[in-house]
């Protein structure tokens, strides 16, 4: 993809807007005891991107996830967002941020309705508490109108009306991780994070993901970064690409430039790969 790079963005061959800067991962170094997960790595995210982390098993890419996500604070380096530093914060309080996720193992309530478990999506938007839901009625049955409405557009944007009242748990796995979309959509994120989002799907179901995952960045904009060992789709989805080996970074680019990039060939021979 030959793109014209400026600091206010470009237009990508498919005519997709990336605009600035949105999140910058500055120098970040991550340990656990004398385990360095995590070297001195620096990247950024623009403004629509959809952006992968790759790398061989046990290069860091989900701390990395989890470093962003608000879940591992790490020892050194520093993490911008919308323009700001940010300071050491709760995941929760990251996710109120704007930041949604999906895990590498799906965290769904298997006992609930599909519906139920996209409506917890919407709880770090949710302003009134258990007391002024008592005390005043109308703006809390108001709030929750608008939440279910919300949870409905995706649920028809996401195509899975016909199973919006079955128990999570009954679910094959493809509909399980489309479920766990809508839920992190539900948060109506600035910037969404994927943990492997096709891991496990046979063809035709991450067919299906790849269309949602390019459909939720062009018609609600957002900014995707996703992990995912699939290079095919990695190459088709992304607009530029991460690679992690051994907790340090050895590539960083559009896919054609990591494709041909010799260290990252060099990490992948030999390994094996879903
Ligand atoms: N909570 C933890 N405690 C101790 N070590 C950890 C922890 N999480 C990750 N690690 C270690 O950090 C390194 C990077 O792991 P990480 O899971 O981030 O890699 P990954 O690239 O996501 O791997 P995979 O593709 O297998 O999911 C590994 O050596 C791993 O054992």
């Amino acid at each position: 993809m030959a793109q014209a790079y400026s600091t206010e963005g470009w237009i990508t061959a498919d005519g997709r807007k990336i605009g600035p800067v949105l999140m910058e991962m500055k120098n970040i170094t991550l340990r656990f005891g004398g385990v360095k997960a995590i070297t001195d790595i620096s990247f950024d995210i623009r403004e629509g991107e959809i952006r992968a982390i790759i790398g061989p098993n046990g290069a860091g890419k989900s701390s990395m996830l989890n470093v962003i996500s608000g879940f591992y604070v790490p020892q050194e380096g520093e993490v911008w967002f919308r323009g700001a530093k940010r300071p050491p914060m709760k995941p929760y309080e990251v996710a109120r941020q704007g930041i949604a996720r999906t895990f590498q193992n799906i965290a769904l309530f298997e006992g609930m309705s599909v519906l139920d478990n996209i409506m917890t999506g919407r709880l770090t938007m949710m302003e009134t508490n258990l007391a002024q839901q008592a005390l005043w009625w109308g703006k809390a049955a108001r709030e929750e109108e608008e939440h279910r409405a919300a949870v409905e557009r995706i649920i028809d944007f996401l195509e899975i009306q016909h199973i919006r009242k079955t128990p999570v748990g009954r679910l094959p796995y493809g509909l399980k991780k489309r479920v766990e979309l809508a839920r992190a959509l539900a948060a109506e994120p600035k910037l969404l994070l994927l943990d492997e989002p096709m891991a496990g799907m046979n063809v035709e179901e991450k067919e299906d993901m790849c269309r949602f995952i390019l459909d939720v960045n062009d018609e609600f904009g957002t900014t995707i970064a996703l992990i995912e060992h699939d290079m095919g789709v990695v190459m088709d989805l992304s607009d530029r690409v991460v690679v992690m080996d051994y907790g340090k970074k050895i590539g960083d680019g559009p896919p054609d430039d990591i494709r041909s990039n010799k260290a990252v060939i060099d990490a992948y021979l030999g390994v094996s790969h879903e």
